[in-house]
């Protein structure tokens, strides 16, 4: 269809970065979270046990984890929204511009202007999530121990530019983790209070600081 148009975007080099794109969004997000996901749950064995414990009840040990389980699995949910809240992935989102002049508060911010909707401000919130710097599971379940949904968990931001790989990336992270704590424990080489759980690096990405990992067959 687009052969024939010499304003087409559809040419080789918009495929070449497309593609890289999404490489490159895919990968280090999805394996830096669960790479500080592997560091808090060390930190806090507590945690650890409570989702073995779903993991046993729920998949066992003669299945692998598939996604029908994660339904049934509220606490392992809260555990891996906790961790994408916690850790702020992207705390400043990336930029966008406003399309027409927009009145926020007291200014006016010219159309075209570049913008940093930030995310931390949302997932950090201290209304809505008490104690917002402390990894807390609890922030994500209701006093019946369901899982409870808030607008306020924007890791993947919102709206119409809001990250296409979303879904992937929640049906990775529960695979991953729940495969991981399905056959082996987390077992770190200091007191789980000596582990440093605040990030290397904040800026455009949230990088876990580096730490060693023990796991143990179950
Ligand atoms: C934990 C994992 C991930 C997180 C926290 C995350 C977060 C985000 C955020 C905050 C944005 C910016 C949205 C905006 O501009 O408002 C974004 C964009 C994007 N993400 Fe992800 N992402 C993750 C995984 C993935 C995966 C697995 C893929 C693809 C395989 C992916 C592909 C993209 C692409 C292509 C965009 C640009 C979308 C656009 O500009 O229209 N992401 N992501």
């Amino acid at each position: 269809q687009e052969k024939h148009n010499p304003m087409s975007e559809f040419d080789l080099e918009n495929l070449a970065v497309c593609g890289s794109n999404l490489f490159v969004a895919g990968t280090e997000t999805t394996s830096s979270t669960l790479r500080y996901g592997l560091l808090l749950l060390m930190k806090h064995p507590e945690v650890e046990a409570k989702v073995h414990e779903e993991i046993d009840s729920v998949i066992g040990h003669n299945q692998r984890p598939s996604l029908k389980d994660k339904m049934k699995m509220p606490y392992t949910e809260a555990v891996l929204n906790e961790i994408q809240r916690y850790i702020t992935l992207l705390p400043s989102n990336l930029p966008h511009a406003v399309t027409k002049d927009t009145k926020f508060r007291q200014y006016v911010i010219p159309k075209g202007t570049t913008v940093l909707p930030l995310l931390s401000s949302v997932l950090l919130d201290c209304k809505e999530f008490p104690n917002p710097e402390t990894f807390d599971p609890g922030h994500f379940l209701d006093k019946n121990g369901s899982l409870r949904k808030t607008d306020y968990f924007i890791p993947f931001s919102l709206g119409k530019r809001a990250c296409v790989g979303e879904g992937l990336a929640r049906v990775e992270l529960f695979l991953f983790l729940t495969t991981i704590l399905q056959n082996f424990s987390l077992k770190p080489l200091v007191e789980p209070r000596e582990l440093e759980t605040r990030p290397l690096v904040t800026g455009l990405l949230t990088v876990p600081p580096p730490f060693k990992l023990r796991l143990l067959p179950r």
